[in-house]
């Protein structure tokens, strides 16, 4: 049968990048996106974003949701101190084994942990599972209707804490009325958007960063 986007993403990554070395991984990904296939990664450009808000933040403790083939897992992970960690969220079995090859072609294993299941099942269970009190960063990229009921969630399970920073892929395209509306209205947090492009696009999308302000 037919190959899968996802797998013929990863036979890119197998062929084109150099084992241990994320950001050939990185590399390989966009080209393949860019000239092959194109596949809801964050990309490039936003990519650089991600990496700003990463540095800036510098966080021991980083939570994902949607992990899909592990684009954004392997940007985030390679720039974190040793012992910080990534816990990455990822519902569906066939993305989550080729993330897990891609994050172990970037040789980050060790600073990612990818929980197979559902954000809503699993972000009451973070303490308890994984012994993670607070995230210091939240990566929402998952389904675009879950980023509002799952910030709510956050919050209520008191896995944000004071400082702790929320950046959402896809603000415009596809967009997160519902979520914009709040992070932007809720005196809880102080939001600030930096614009961009749809991946490998020239259709305008953008981040929106949002501090939790306790
Ligand atoms: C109209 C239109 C269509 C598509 C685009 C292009 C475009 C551009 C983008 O950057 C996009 O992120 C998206 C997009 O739809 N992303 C959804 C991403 C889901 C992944 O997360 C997984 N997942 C979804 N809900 C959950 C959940 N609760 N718990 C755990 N994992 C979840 C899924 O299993 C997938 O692995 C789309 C632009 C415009
Ligand atoms: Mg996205």
């Amino acid at each position: 049968t037919r190959s899968t986007r996802p797998q013929r993403l990863l036979g890119a990554v197998q062929k084109n990048a150099t084992r241990g070395d994320p950001c050939s991984v990185i590399q390989a990904i966009d080209h393949f996106c860019r000239n092959k296939e194109w596949a809801m990664n964050v990309g490039d450009e936003k990519g650089c974003i991600l990496d700003a808000v990463v540095s800036e933040v510098n966080p021991a403790t980083v939570l994902e949701l949607g992990t899909y083939c592990g684009y954004s897992t392997v940007r985030i992970a390679r720039l974190l101190p040793p012992d910080a960690k990534l816990i990455t969220l990822e519902f569906n079995p066939d993305f989550a084994a080729i993330a897990r090859q891609v994050i172990a072609w970037a040789g980050l294993e060790e600073k990612v942990q990818l929980v197979e299941g559902a954000s809503g099942d699993w972000i009451p269970r973070m303490k308890e599972q994984f012994g993670v009190k607070t995230f210091d960063l939240v990566f929402l990229d998952h389904w675009k209707d879950r980023y509002l009921p799952d910030t709510k969630l956050m919050e209520e399970c008191g896995i944000l804490r004071k400082g702790s920073v929320l950046l959402a892929d896809n603000v415009i395209c596809p967009g997160t009325p519902d979520y914009l509306e709040f992070v932007r209205n809720s005196p809880r947090y102080e939001s600030q958007y930096f614009k961009s492009h749809l991946e490998y696009t020239k259709v305008e999308d953008g981040l929106e960063k949002s501090v939790f302000l306790g």
